[in-house]
């Protein structure tokens, strides 16, 4: 069993993934083994996370994942722990492995119950056993009638007892990290201040790690039931460990401002064009590139010659005209407005390299032709990254935001299809998918990032990665997870800021 620190490299596997390495160590192993795995696993955990608990208190459902329940109940029990189970399901509808698991828990002396022990505290420990990977979303004829289920739901949300979920907290949705509709915890449930942990059994599966799934895990476990020689083929990996870096400490001793890449941030729309000035936007991008460790980095402003000083005097303004493109890596889009349009024909003909964010995004949904330049980018050989937040990846792919968020990983796997390039789809547990490698969900990252001009920083910095050489997918990845972790270490007594961000970056 691990914890799961969110800075290790790990492979993630699907529902499908998942039940393919059941079923086949199931099959090299004897009858209900695997289930008596995870009961221990579960039961081991639990005493290492309540081991003053007077009282646990298991909520089983009719399924496996009941089933995994009933058997830590047994463990538990025979440790000699206060255990009570309360199982709605029925022995003749039982699935195998949860019927033996019944007969065990009732074998050993497992009181069962309606309900939770009166008086439950800090110290003690419900588990939730309800529901796991066999959620199905449209519950049409669920044995358990889904108010029964939901009541139990509740009562372990709200409980003063740490809370321990066996495989995925109920309710959650292993593949996408949103909970089926009726799931979602309530203001007063997500409030409460109970400890949680999930206990993941066999795989790690990407829905722990990106939408809702991180908030619902909480702190995360894993354990592979000893059955790690049995795992298919990923279907996804988390970002983490050492990650290509190209900074110039590392650099040979013999290089100059060349060796690490020219950048041009093109954007920024001017107060005059629609009396709305963005050109912070612009400003803020090349600020990480340089940060970023970009060798020089050019700004052209869409603000018709209005600015007069760079707020750096290492950025260097330029007219878009002025720019050598087969030299530059581009950052285009950001506080772009309406102005991008007639730059991008340009910047998607001609760019070396190529981040397009933002405005850019907008004006390419919107546009047949900029769209066909697009794609046309890859035939022609050159790299290009896209970093689209939920609605901006919508407007590409002719959706809604909440269709995005209900499958992030297919959302943005989709997205790099169709454009033949990188996708950076942002937000938390943001997924960097590109066609034919496998998609990576980064780890790092929180809502202190949720603040005006984070997204114009990270577009920047993998402008920056891009110029210093990196392919696309390395690029956006070691990006992505430096913007993250500039924020997960950001000092508890600072407000984090887009500018104070990028300044912080490496
Ligand atoms: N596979 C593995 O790798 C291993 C699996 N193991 C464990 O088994 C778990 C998977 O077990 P599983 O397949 O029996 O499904 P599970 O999560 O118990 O759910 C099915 C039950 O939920 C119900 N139900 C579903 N949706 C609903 C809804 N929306 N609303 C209401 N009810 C709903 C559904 O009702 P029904 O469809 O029968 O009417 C049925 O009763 C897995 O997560 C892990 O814990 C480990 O022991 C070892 C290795
Ligand atoms: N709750 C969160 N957890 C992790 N990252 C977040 C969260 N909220 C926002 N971010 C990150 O902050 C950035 C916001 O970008 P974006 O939405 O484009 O904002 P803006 O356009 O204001 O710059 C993205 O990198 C996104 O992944
Ligand atoms: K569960």
């Amino acid at each position: 069993m691990e914890r799961i620190n969110f800075d290790q490299a790990q492979a993630l596997h699907s529902v499908a993934a998942t039940r393919a390495m059941e079923a086949a160590a199931a099959s090299s192993l004897p009858a209900h083994a695997l289930m008596q795995r995870a009961g221990a696993a579960c039961a081991r955990l639990a005493l290492a996370l309540a081991p003053h608990a007077r009282h646990v208190w298991i909520a089983c459902g009719s399924g496996n994942n009941g089933g995994d329940g009933l058997e830590a109940a047994a463990w538990l029990h025979q440790a000699g722990k206060n255990v009570s189970v309360t199982w709605p399901g029925a022995p003749e509808t039982a699935p195998p492995d949860a019927h033996a698991a019944w007969q065990r828990a009732v074998a050993a002396g497992v009181v069962f119950a309606p309900g939770p022990p009166p008086g439950l505290g800090p110290h003690d420990l419900c588990i939730d056993a309800l529901l796991g990977i066999g959620l199905r979303s449209q519950a049409d004829a669920p044995r358990m009638p889904p108010t029964a289920l939901h009541a139990l739901l509740r009562q372990l949300r709200t409980s003063p007892a740490t809370l321990l979920a066996v495989d995925l907290p109920s309710g959650l949705d292993a593949d996408t990290g949103q909970y089926a509709a009726g799931f979602a915890p309530d203001a007063e449930e997500a409030a409460a201040s109970t400890a949680r942990h999930t206990l993941s059994l066999l795989t790690l599966k990407p829905g722990l790690f990106t939408a809702q799934g991180r908030d619902a895990c909480a702190s995360l476990w894993h354990d592979d039931l000893q059955c790690g020689a049995f795992a298919p083929a990923a279907t996804a990996e988390l970002s983490g460990g050492r990650q290509p870096d190209a900074r110039k400490a590392r650099a040979p001793h013999d290089s100059h401002k060349g060796s690490f890449g020219d950048v041009a941030v093109i954007g920024g729309e001017g107060l005059q064009a629609r009396g709305m000035g963005m050109t912070g936007a612009a400003w803020l991008a090349a600020s990480a590139a340089l940060h970023g460790g970009a060798g020089r980095v050019m700004v052209a402003l869409l603000d018709d010659g209005q600015t007069l000083a760079p707020p750096w005097p290492e950025l260097m303004l330029r007219r878009v005209d002025a720019l050598d493109w087969p030299q530059v890596t581009a950052v285009c889009g950001c506080g772009g407005g309406e102005a991008v349009r007639a730059v991008l024909p340009t910047v998607l003909a001609q760019a070396a390299r190529l981040v397009l964010d933002a405005d850019g995004l907008n004006a390419v949904a919107s546009d047949n032709a900029l769209a066909a330049a697009l794609r046309q980018r890859a035939h022609a050989g050159l790299p290009t990254v896209l970093t689209p937040h939920p609605l901006e990846a919508a407007r590409l792919l002719q959706c809604t935001a909440a269709q995005v968020q209900a499958d992030r990983l297919a959302a943005a796997q989709a997205l790099a299809e169709r454009y033949a390039c990188s996708v950076v789809l942002k937000g938390s547990g943001s997924i960097i998918a590109t066609p034919g490698q496998l998609p990576r969900i980064n780890p790092t990252g929180n809502a202190r990032l949720a603040t005006a001009g984070t997204g114009d920083v990270l577009a920047g910095l993998i402008g920056a990665r891009l110029a210093q050489g990196l392919a696309p997918h390395a690029a956006a990845c070691s990006a992505v997870l430096a913007h993250g972790a500039a924020a997960d270490h950001w000092p508890d007594d600072r407000s984090l800021t887009a500018s104070a961000l990028a300044a912080f970056l490496q």
